[in-house]
């Protein structure tokens, strides 16, 4: 039997498509069936960190925080991720994975705070750690959460799971022409702007020679085949 392409990796879940197809919030047959396809590859024997965002619940940038102070709508933003986080982790629990939430905002009776070595030491005890709160600071994304956690535990790759299945050469949401590049360069990405991930998240990879890979969480067993090494979604690379 072929074995997992990596040891250790840093997932990125999409908040926003928690939702499903509903509205706003958290869909139970869009959790579990993300939760499967997480304890799939955990079973695999993969360390696994988690980085859930929180824009099903509320994103700092949008409508609803029009007229808001962005620090204060930032925080909201922090704080939708953690509610995503502790059902991620409660929802992890009822298929047999031992995973802890660790947030990077002091709410120490939800939460037990980011603390590296304890972080590290969960991975290696084969605990799924599921970061809360992006990166503790406003006017950042998860995305840029994930980027600097996955530089953090030596992740040797950040896995970017979305609604889409690759960077494309336009939001393939606006540009129905749009194809899907099989791998992309950073500074490819950053100067044509291509909005799929923030500038920041990128950069701060591209310093520490740091993977992506974007792919579906939609596709069936997409996250199985990226960590098998197998053809699937985009590589953004040094
Ligand atoms: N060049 C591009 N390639 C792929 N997706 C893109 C691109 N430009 C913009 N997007 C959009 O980026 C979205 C993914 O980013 P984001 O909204 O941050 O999702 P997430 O909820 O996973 O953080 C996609 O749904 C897609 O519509
Ligand atoms: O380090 C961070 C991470 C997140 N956020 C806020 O939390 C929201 C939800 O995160 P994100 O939009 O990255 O989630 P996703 O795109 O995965 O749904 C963001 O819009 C920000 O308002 C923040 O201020 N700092």
């Amino acid at each position: 039997m072929s074995k997992p392409a990596y040891k250790r990796v840093l997932l990125k879940l999409s908040g926003e498509a928690l939702m499903g197809d509903d509205p706003y919030g958290i869909n139970r047959a869009t959790i579990e069936r993300m939760v499967a396809d997480v304890a799939e590859v955990a079973n695999l024997g993969v360390e696994l960190a988690v980085v859930i965002g929180g824009g099903n619940i509320f994103r700092g940038v949008a409508p609803g925080a029009q007229g808001m102070d962005r620090a204060t709508a930032d925080y909201m933003g922090m704080l939708a991720t953690v509610m995503n986080a502790l059902a991620l982790a409660d929802a992890m629990r009822h298929v047999g994975i031992v995973a802890r939430v660790m947030s990077a905002i002091a709410i120490e009776q939800v939460v037990e705070p980011y603390v590296r070595p304890k972080a590290l030491q969960y991975l290696e005890e084969g605990k799924v750690v599921v970061f809360a709160a992006g990166t503790g600071n406003p006017f950042f994304t998860t995305d840029t959460a994930a980027a600097l956690r996955g530089s953090e535990i030596s992740a040797e790759i950040v896995l970017k799971a979305t609604k889409v299945d690759g960077v494309y050469t336009a939001d393939p949401k606006k540009d129905p022409n749009a194809t899907r590049y099989e791998s992309i360069t950073f500074d490819e990405a950053i100067s044509k702007h291509l909005q799929v991930m923030d500038a920041t998240a990128f950069a701060l990879c591209r310093d520490q020679k740091l993977p992506i890979k974007v792919f579906s969480i939609v596709k069936p067993g997409a996250l199985k085949r990226v960590i098998m090494g197998e053809d699937e979604g985009t590589l953004v690379h040094v």
